[in-house]
């Protein structure tokens, strides 16, 4: 079933078009990923999602309401983590879970999910004493207290340090684990590797690109790197021939062919019509920065 449904989404501000024909389904258990540089369109678009913001044109529906019509419903079957929350910061973790517990029918257990998200040790500690991982911890609390079907996350590991973002990254998997579909906006190419089983690339309002995470690097121009010690007696020319090669460079001693899965094969009968053997040969597949960097040309943080 469909989580999330967006169909031809337009937002303008002022006179400029920020979301421009953006389309896009998020199937039930998901964890759908939202990349692209900064101003692309990523938060506007969730916060569509979220009936925080009105589109100008376009379809939204969340588990088949409309946030915009059905704001009761979407607010039953869907959570929202927002970049850059905030706040009171004297109230206490079990305040603000108590509050935000206060909001819904049928709330989920404040001390289970406070434990499951280890929470409990901050229990009386005020918002504005807990560290960023510990405030990020209580957002996505609040984005589960009532028990979603759907949740979004919108940058959720920025500004954590790398433990912090490790355990924020096996939450997410955890939520995902217990039947919850996530939308999760990033600019981290290793969490949306990581994380998610599908991602739109937005870049200026539009998806320039929808795939697995795979499937974005498939289709990067350079999807392959084969490198080799720069002394290995091989033509420049003929390897910039050889099917599929992207670009040859040599530096720091290694010669290095960027290209495809096609190139990696004719380079290997290369080797063997020559005879020759490639001294210390790598072959590595391109990474989604990549594939981020030939979709957007953007440079990524
Ligand atoms: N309320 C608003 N009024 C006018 N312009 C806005 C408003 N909200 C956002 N914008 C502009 O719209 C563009 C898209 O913003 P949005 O926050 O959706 O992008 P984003 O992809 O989430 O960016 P970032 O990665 O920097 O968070 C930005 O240039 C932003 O300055």
């Amino acid at each position: 079933m469909t989580a999330i449904e967006v169909r031809g989404l337009h937002k303008t501000y002022g006179d400029r078009k920020v979301v421009d024909g953006v389309s896009f389904d998020v199937g039930e258990g998901e964890i759908f990923g939202i990349l692209g540089p900064n101003g692309a369109g990523k938060t506007t678009t969730v916060e569509c999602v979220g009936g925080l913001r009105t589109p100008d044109e376009g379809r939204v529906r969340v588990c088949g309401y409309d946030p915009g019509t059905q704001r009761a419903e979407v607010t039953r079957v869907l959570g929202v983590q927002l970049q850059e929350s905030e706040l009171q910061p004297k109230l206490t973790v079990r305040e603000a879970l108590d509050l935000y517990a206060s909001f819904y029918e049928r709330p989920a257990a404040r001390h289970e999910l406070a434990e499951r998200l280890g929470l409990l040790p901050q229990l009386r500690t005020r918002f504005g004493k807990l560290s960023g991982g510990q405030k990020q911890r209580l957002f996505i609390a609040l984005a589960l207290i009532g028990n979603p079907k759907v949740v979004v996350l919108d940058e959720l590991t920025t500004g954590l340090d790398p433990r912090a973002r490790r355990e924020a990254w096996e939450l997410v998997e955890s939520i995902r684990d217990s039947g919850v579909t996530v939308l999760l906006v990033t600019h981290f190419m290793e969490e949306a590797q990581r994380l998610c089983d599908r991602i739109a690339v937005l870049d200026r309002g539009r998806v320039a690109a929808l795939d697995t995470p795979e499937g974005l690097i498939g289709r990067s121009a350079a999807a392959k790197e084969i490198s080799f010690a720069a002394g290995t007696p091989l033509d420049p020319a003929e390897l910039r021939a050889l099917p599929g090669a992207a670009a040859v460079t040599t530096k720091d001693h290694r010669t290095v062919v960027s290209g495809t899965e096609e190139t990696v094969a004719a380079f290997v009968s290369l080797l063997a019509r020559r005879g020759v053997t490639a001294g210390q040969l790598r072959v590595t597949d391109a990474t989604l920065d990549d594939a981020y960097l030939d979709l957007t040309g953007a440079e990524i943080r």
